[in-house]
């Protein structure tokens, strides 16, 4: 059983990232970006099955943590469900180009012109997808508005290893757009951040299954229990968090 979590903030996730993508670390990106939307879309199906509604939100921001959220959205599809995908400034590289094409082959739609709120009226869940660690606030146009409806609570959200427009250590900001900002379910990928402490929502889950015995040592990261075949597993919110 998880009793403490250890965390990764923004140098350390992203030279963790940067070691395994390295030459001898041998994974690409589109293989982490891949097993991280899978894992999102793992967790959507534990806290969110199709049987409690197939409308699923994801408001994809202009990084990799967009990627996982258009990786999920592909998923989510194959499962059953019917994704909406919110994708206002795509970033012209090959990965997310790809990403993009498989989306719209399969018909998933994309709306980048409706009002946030009215998209979130027309969904049962939302995945936040818009920044991970690389966020720096405060938050910019356009995404403000899509802070500002998942904040107000209208309809459940799932964060995506960490929620949009908190700082990844201190947590939600101090005042103004993404103070009162909760989502109901956190994903942490490959370990949790900083900033998970402030997290006390519903569920948390713990994704990424591709850290090494090697990788985990060098990071001093405990390697999650996965069970079975299971991308994700789920962690006590109220766990002791350890800073590293
Ligand atoms: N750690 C891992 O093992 C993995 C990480 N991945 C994902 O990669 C994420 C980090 O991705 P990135 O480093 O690309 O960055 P993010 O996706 O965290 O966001 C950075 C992007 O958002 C923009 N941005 C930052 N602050 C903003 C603000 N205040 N207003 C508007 N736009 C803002 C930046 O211009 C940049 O384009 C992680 O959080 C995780 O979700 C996965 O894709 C791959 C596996
Ligand atoms: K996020």
């Amino acid at each position: 059983m998880v009793t403490t979590l250890k965390t990764l903030g923004p140098q350390a996730a992203a030279d963790l990232d940067g070691d395994l993508m390295s030459e001898s670390g041998g994974f690409s990106l589109d293989q982490l970006m891949e097993l991280a939307g899978l894992s999102v879309s793992q967790a959507v199906y534990k806290v969110h099955p199709p049987s409690a509604g197939k409308r699923v939100l994801l408001a994809c921001g202009p990084g990799n943590n967009g990627g996982d959220g258009l990786v999920a959205a592909r998923h989510l599809y194959f499962y059953g469900y019917t994704p909406t995908v919110y994708y206002p400034k795509p970033t012209q590289k090959p990965i997310f180009e790809g990403l993009q094409k498989q989306l719209k082959n399969l018909h998933i739609k994309f709306d980048n012109e409706s009002k946030f709120e009215d998209l979130a009226k027309d969904t049962d869940l939302i995945v936040d997808a818009l920044f991970g660690f690389s966020f720096k606030p405060p938050v910019r146009e356009p995404f403000d508005e899509a802070i500002k409806v998942m904040e107000s609570g209208v309809k459940p959200v799932l964060a995506v290893d960490t929620p949009s427009s908190w700082h990844v250590e201190d947590g939600p900001q101090n005042e103004g757009i993404g103070s009162k900002y909760m989502p109901d379910y956190l994903i942490s990928l490959t370990a949790a951040k900083p900033n998970v402490g402030h997290f006390k929502g519903k569920k948390h889950f713990i994704g990424g299954r591709f850290l090494g015995e090697d990788v985990a040592k060098k990071y001093s990261l405990n390697i999650p229990e996965y069970q079975g075949v299971d991308q994700i597993v789920e962690v006590p919110v109220d766990v002791r968090v350890e800073k590293l």
